[in-house]
């Protein structure tokens, strides 16, 4: 390897600077002009790794205040009050259903404000929005299809929401003029607009405590504590960073302290939330390479098939289920890099019992996994069990390429990106189904080594 292929090979890993970057010039102007001063001296970059974040031009201490926004900076349901928009919504009230999601009227915000274009007073934090998105709700639903059952269920639901949360509004204003273009409201907002808006929200807004959010007229039928703040949504995430986050009573700006020390050059971290990698994915649009809350939910049917992969018949199956319905142990089913879920043993163990009497699958229920030891049934059938969930997440990841003809992705995304997404998502979930069966083994081997030094 030559001199100049090192090079070039560690400009490749370089993060690249975007501090001219003209929309982000404009948008930290304006903040400045309106009362905002940076406290941190942070440059926006695109890292290799992560995309678009914020990197540290000099080395962060633990305690330091990474970004600090004025509150009147920040969008809540009270700016969206006072906008053109709000003048809008104020026209339908008493119409049916008069009331809003808060996510809801964030969304209609974003969306009425980029339609304003220059007009608009957020045009600054608006065009530093981006323009397109990898989050699975942006892809046509013919690919929820061949998603893992759990995935394609919360998909879905999403889907079924941001659909409602569409149809709501434009029902009320679908034939309101707008003042600033002369267009009808129906002419104006499509369903692309919309989902735009709700990617924009559901991947930047922050936690506000409700009582901080100024009081104002618009019914809002949930907890009213989203905003979207400026500059601040541009910090990526980390599994790993320990933060600060809050509104800071004394000078009435909406702050992050950072807990944790940060080098010169290196990429600055917020913390969005012990998330799984699937709901990083569902709602963020991006995937770690591993996480400590990573799982791969169960189904009760897959601990049911796993008995009839072994051969083994699973006696008075009708009572049992009964039972664990009733003692809700058909819940928490899933796998993770410790192996299978403790009411996930629970059930097997339950399963596998020959015994009729409820007295004695209590017993289990309390003992769980110890309950088992030296038990080659019960290992055959956890084994079993992570065998049918590493089937099922193959043929997934068989099915969901082949199934695009590019003529279904939304204009927020050409579905490359997600899909490859996806694939590393399942790969991740394959991985914790390989080291679980490493644990199982183990089990295995170390519960019928111990029982044979009892014989
Ligand atoms: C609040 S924004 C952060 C700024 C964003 N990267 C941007 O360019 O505007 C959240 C989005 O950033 C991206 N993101 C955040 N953390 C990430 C990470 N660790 N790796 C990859 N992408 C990440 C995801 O697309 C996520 O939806």
């Amino acid at each position: 390897m030559g001199r100049t292929f090192r090079c070039r090979s560690r400009k490749k890993c370089r993060p690249v600077n975007l501090s001219s970057d003209p929309s982000f010039v404009q948008l930290t102007r304006w903040m400045s002009k309106n009362g905002w001063s940076q406290l941190c001296s942070l440059r926006l970059a695109k890292f290799v790794d992560t995309g678009r974040g914020l990197m540290a031009l000099n080395n962060v201490s633990k305690g330091d205040v990474i970004v600090s926004i004025p509150k009147h900076l920040l969008i809540t349901t009270a700016t969206v009050s006072t906008s053109s928009f709000g003048q809008i919504l104020s026209s339908c009230k008493g119409a049916k259903n008069c009331n809003f999601l808060c996510q809801e009227l964030l969304v209609w915000f974003l969306v009425w404000e980029r339609h304003l274009g220059n007009d608009s007073s957020w045009s600054e934090y608006v065009s530093t929005l981006p323009s397109s998105f990898s989050t699975p709700i942006t892809l046509d639903e013919c690919h929820f299809n061949s998603f893992p059952w759990f995935l394609q269920e919360q998909a879905a639901g999403m889907l079924e929401l941001v659909q409602n949360c569409f149809s709501h509004l434009m029902a009320m204003i679908d034939s309101i003029r707008c003042s600033h273009c002369q267009q009808l409201a129906a002419d104006i907002f499509k369903w692309d607009d919309f989902l735009w808006g709700w990617c924009c929200v559901n991947t930047r807004a922050v936690f506000i405590e409700p009582e901080s959010v100024p009081s104002h007229s618009i019914p809002i039928k949930d907890r009213n504590c989203l905003a979207l703040a400026p500059y601040l949504d541009m910090f990526n995430h980390s599994d790993n960073a320990k933060v600060k986050v809050g509104l800071n009573i004394s000078n009435g700006c909406y702050e992050i302290t950072t807990l944790q020390p940060f080098s010169k050059f290196k990429e600055v971290f917020i913390n969005y939330g012990p998330h799984s990698n699937s709901k990083l994915f569902l709602e963020y649009g991006f995937i770690l390479p591993s996480t400590i809350h990573d799982i791969v939910p169960l189904k009760f049917s897959h601990l049911i098939d796993a008995f009839k992969l072994v051969g083994k018949r699973i006696e008075y199956e009708y009572e049992k289920t009964k039972f664990c319905q009733n003692h809700e142990l058909i819940t928490q089913l899933y796998v993770s890099r410790s192996g299978l879920s403790w009411n996930c043993l629970t059930l097997l163990k339950i399963l596998l019992s020959n015994c009729h009497q409820t007295k004695t699958w209590e017993q289990i229920s309390f003992m769980g996994d110890k309950s088992s030891s030296g038990d080659i049934d019960f290992e055959k059938a956890k084994r079993a069990t992570l065998e049918i969930l590493e089937k099922d997440i193959i043929n997934s990841q068989n099915l969901v390429f082949g199934k695009c003809s590019g003529a279904c992705c939304t204009a927020v995304n050409n579905c490359n990106g997600t899909l490859n997404l996806f694939l590393a998502l399942l790969k991740n979930f394959r991985s914790i189904i390989k080291i679980s069966k490493g644990v199982v083994r183990r089990v295995s081997f170390f519960d019928l080594s111990s029982c044979d030094n009892i014989c």
